[in-house]
């Protein structure tokens, strides 16, 4: 079994049966782009904003209708907006004092507070709110809200509980942070809010980000900041006037310092908060200040005495301890990574550590001399380093030592030249009789049972035996999964096996008298569709799986199993075995089979499968009835069909271009092995290649030898068209090759394009936008930039030049640019996804 892509997207693939998006909720809109909930909701609301404008203000239907729809619905908006536009002016009486600013709010709610202390008592549950909304918001409304018993008068209540100034007339909703309402009025009447004066604290609101400053916002301080730096400038003055006086500048940061020390030793138990220390008090500051060196930071000493360009800001206090360098010299590992010199501990520039706690009650290590001398580790890397010294001679300089090193390791890989049989590849394969391949992706809504039913199919056709069957149920067990048991012989990764969901592609092989066949199992969640895009991709068939268990199969069709059959029919694949399974589920229950069967066979002839492309088998993978044998449950005697098996030996594999120029398509790069140290694998999708061949990976331009070639893991002397084949690879670098890029004959490369022509299906309303597109495993950023014309489905002739939406069904020629250029060839087929969603699936027109 070739190697499993290593670029699994494991992600969070927590997920709800339901977690899937309704395809159907274009249509539920009509013309006029409402839907029938919305219509009833306009209605509503146009009552209740009549009722609340009442006579004073005149406005017809429409323009109520069109506020609301303009605020989603939200009666209150529209009401205050009306009332602005519509309503009668405003005459503000001469002797109304002016609303007090934000500012003002905030500085004197803070004077309060300071000058009451923190014990001011809740306002009463009956208090009406003594500072009043400058401007009407949502907010507002929904505090006046809490206030009013009524909640069907939101409107007047609202409206009460705002007291408009003219500042306040504005067309729209004013920004939330209008409000002014002190956090404590919005929570009166919550039980916890009745707290003793004592008991009440103080949140201060540190910022997580810094300040907006070189990096964006305006560097001069707000006005709260200038407030509080003049506030604390004057403290400090204040303080300095009271304190004893210091010999130099840094003593009353030393002073602010020990204060904070004092604090958190909760010496000062007095806790009047005073400045003035008594002569115990001071004994102790200086005996700290012998221990602790309150100094500024050395990296900017000039600073000291300069005074600082602006008021600093309160938030970003922190308290800065300098301690003597009590840090021995760094290793030479430390040395290398910080780029610092191996310099004597004096020499070493001091250390500057900020202490959240101060280390007041620490014994200053330093006068114990515990780091004086080199470390232990030091002493030995000293030595070694001197044994290493070239004896007599001049030291070599680091950069040379470097050097050195690294001619001595650098050794001249020897590649054997790869010879080349020199074999005609197509008579060869004509010779060959080899039975003819196919390759089929199983595609279906996550957990519908895909990989249990290729688990059992294996098994059956003893392609897995039952020792390590017996042995996957064990592990099962132990995990307490052992209904994935069968599941578990394709999906092999622990994350699937521990998830119980495919995350990548798998790949499988069996064969028929007739056929040997390549299974992809596809993942069915649709966080891992680029990974089902990349199997489809190399697939001739599909083969779709249904749950035909109750509201599976219906979840389904919201889900995955509509997506992933257009994307097949998008990506090329015409023919489609679609697997109705879990019949054992449905007593297999011919009606339940006959109602998917009609269901599904709509949608895909919609969606482009011709019908006698698609064929319906109803079966059950757990218990392998009807997968290679006839079902014998009495209840399925009304099914008289094939079983999956020969329904997938009908199918007639694609047709295969071996005589066209070589390309594969790179589904995984991987080490393939000591003697293998590069190797990629993927589908051939035109040509032929054999050992000894020069081949050119693009985009990176670089050319490659194949050294050797494996197909269905045996090796081979040559590979063509439609088979899945690893190739190990001489003279190139890893870096030039990675999953998604096409390998080509160096003769006849595919030429790198930035923008191509493309015929598009809608899934979704495409307009001008950014897209990924996927071609294969590549996944590019692109734009569909120009909507050139909508095409008749059938025909494609043009039926609308420039059309400024292309809606879901509908076929249409777009312009698509990449951001780099990508090898892409005409006749090849894109999808395109925004979002997580699948727009569109095209096919390359030039
Ligand atoms: N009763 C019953 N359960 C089944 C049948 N087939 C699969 N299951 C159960 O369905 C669950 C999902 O099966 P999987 O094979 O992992 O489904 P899946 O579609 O491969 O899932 P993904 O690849 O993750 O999308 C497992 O618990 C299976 O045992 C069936 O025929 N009958």
């Amino acid at each position: 079994m070739p190697p499993r892509s290593g670029h699994q997207r494991a992600k969070n693939i927590a997920y709800e049966e339901d977690d899937v998006y309704s395809d159907n909720e274009y249509y539920e809109e009509d013309g006029d782009g409402m839907t029938d909930e919305d219509r009833e909701q306009l209605r509503q609301g146009t009552i209740m904003v009549k009722e609340a404008l009442g006579s004073s203000v005149s406005v017809s239907d429409s323009q109520i209708q069109e506020a609301l729809w303009h605020y989603y619905f939200d009666v209150g908006k529209s009401v205050t907006y009306l009332k602005n536009k519509h309503g009668p002016a405003k005459t503000i009486p001469a002797s109304k004092p002016k609303a007090p600013s934000r500012f003002d709010q905030a500085a004197s709610s803070a004077a309060l507070l300071q000058t009451k202390g923190q014990g001011e008592p809740p306002i009463s549950p009956n208090r009406e709110p003594d500072i009043a909304c400058i401007a009407p918001s949502p907010r507002c409304i929904s505090n006046s809200n809490v206030r009013s018993a009524d909640k069907s008068a939101t409107m007047t209540t609202a409206s009460k509980g705002c007291v408009e100034t003219p500042d306040s007339v504005f067309p729209f909703p004013a920004p939330l942070d209008h409000l002014s309402i002190l956090p404590r009025d919005f929570f009166w009447d919550t039980p916890w809010g009745n707290v003793e004066s004592c008991r009440l604290g103080v949140i201060r609101e540190i910022p997580v980000l810094p300040r907006g400053r070189l990096l964006g916002g305006s560097s001069r301080p707000s006005k709260l900041a200038a407030l509080a730096a003049a506030r604390k400038k004057k403290q400090e003055e204040a303080n300095r006037e009271t304190a004893v006086p210091q010999p130099n500048a840094s003593a009353s940061e030393a002073d602010q310092a020990v204060a904070l020390l004092d604090k958190l030793n909760f010496k000062n138990k007095a806790g009047n908060g005073s400045s003035t220390p008594t002569p115990s008090e001071e004994r102790g500051r200086n005996e700290r200040l012998g221990r602790l060196q309150f100094l500024k930071r050395q990296s900017s000493p000039e600073k000291v005495n300069t005074p600082p360009e602006e008021p600093p800001e309160p938030e970003e206090e922190v308290l800065t301890v300098q301690v003597p360098n009590i840090r021995t010299t760094p290793s030479m590992f430390a040395s290398t990574i910080c780029g610092i010199g191996r310099l004597p501990a004096a020499e070493q520039p001091s250390v500057i550590s900020s202490f959240p706690v101060p280390f007041s009650g620490m014994e200053d290590p330093t006068s114990r001399g515990l780091f004086a001398g080199p470390s232990p580790d030091d002493i030995v890397l000293r030595a070694q380093a001197k044994g290493n010294k070239p004896k007599g001679g001049q030291q070599k300089t680091p950069k040379e030592q470097k050097l050195a090193q690294s001619m001595e390791t650098l050794a001249v890989e020897e590649t054997p030249s790869v010879k080349s049989k020199n074999l005609n590849v197509a008579e060869e394969f004509e010779k060959s009789g080899m039975k003819r391949m196919a390759n089929f992706v199983v595609v279906g809504h996550v957990d519908h049972g895909k990989s249990t039913l290729m688990g059992r199919l294996l098994y059956d056709l003893k392609v897995v035996d039952q020792r390590s069957i017996d042995k996957l149920r064990k592990e099962a067990e132990t995990i307490g999964k052992s209904s994935f048991a069968l599941a578990w012989v394709m999906d092999q990764t622990s994350e699937e096996r521990n998830r119980g969901v495919t995350v990548d592609i798998a790949t499988n092989y069996f064969e028929t008298e007739k056929t040997r066949f390549t299974i992809l199992d596809a993942p069915g969640h649709k966080d891992f569709i680029p990974n089902m895009i990349a199997g489809a991709s190399q697939a001739d068939f599909a083969v779709l799986v249904i749950d035909a268990s109750t509201n599976s199969f219906e979840s389904g069709l919201r889900g995955q199993t509509k997506e992933h059959a257009l994307l097949v029919r998008s990506l090329g694949v015409q023919r489609l075995v679609v697997a109705v399974n879990k019949m054992d589920t449905v007593s297999w229950s011919q009606e339940r089979f006959e109602e998917i069967k009609q269901q599904m066979s709509a949608f895909l002839t919609t969606a482009n499968f011709a019908k006698k492309s698609i064929t319906f088998v109803p079966c059950a993978g757990l218990t392998g009835d009807n997968v290679t044998h006839k079902v014998e449950d009495s209840n399925a005697r009304w099914y008289t069909g094939e079983t999956l098996v020969e329904a997938l030996d009908a199918s007639e594999p694609g047709k295969r271009h071996i005589e066209k120029p070589f390309r594969l398509t790179i589904s995984d790069v991987f080490r393939g092995g000591i003697t293998n140290p590069i190797s990629i694998s993927g589908r051939i999708d035109s040509g032929s290649v054999q050992v000894g061949d020069p081949i050119l990976a693009l985009p990176a331009n670089e050319k490659a030898v194949v050294k050797v070639i494996e197909v269905e893991n045996a090796p081979v002397d040559w590979a063509v068209a439609g088979q899945i084949a690893t190739l190990h690879l001489a003279d190139i670098d890893p870096v030039h090759l990675r999953t998604g890029d096409i390998m080509c004959d160096p003769k006849d490369p595919v030429k790198l394009t930035k923008s191509f022509t493309c015929k598009i299906l809608a899934f979704e309303h495409v307009l001008p936008a950014t897209m990924d597109v996927f071609r294969g495993r590549l996944q590019a950023e692109g734009k569909i930039s120009k909507l050139v014309a909508l095409l008749d489905k059938t025909s494609g002739e043009i039926v609308k030049n420039k059309p400024r939406v292309v809606k879901p069904g509908e076929v249409a020629r777009v312009v698509v640019d990449l951001e780099k250029e990508l090898p892409l060839e005409i006749g090849i087929r894109v999808v395109f996804r925004e979002g997580g969603n699948t727009v569109a699936a095209g096919l390359l027109e030039g």
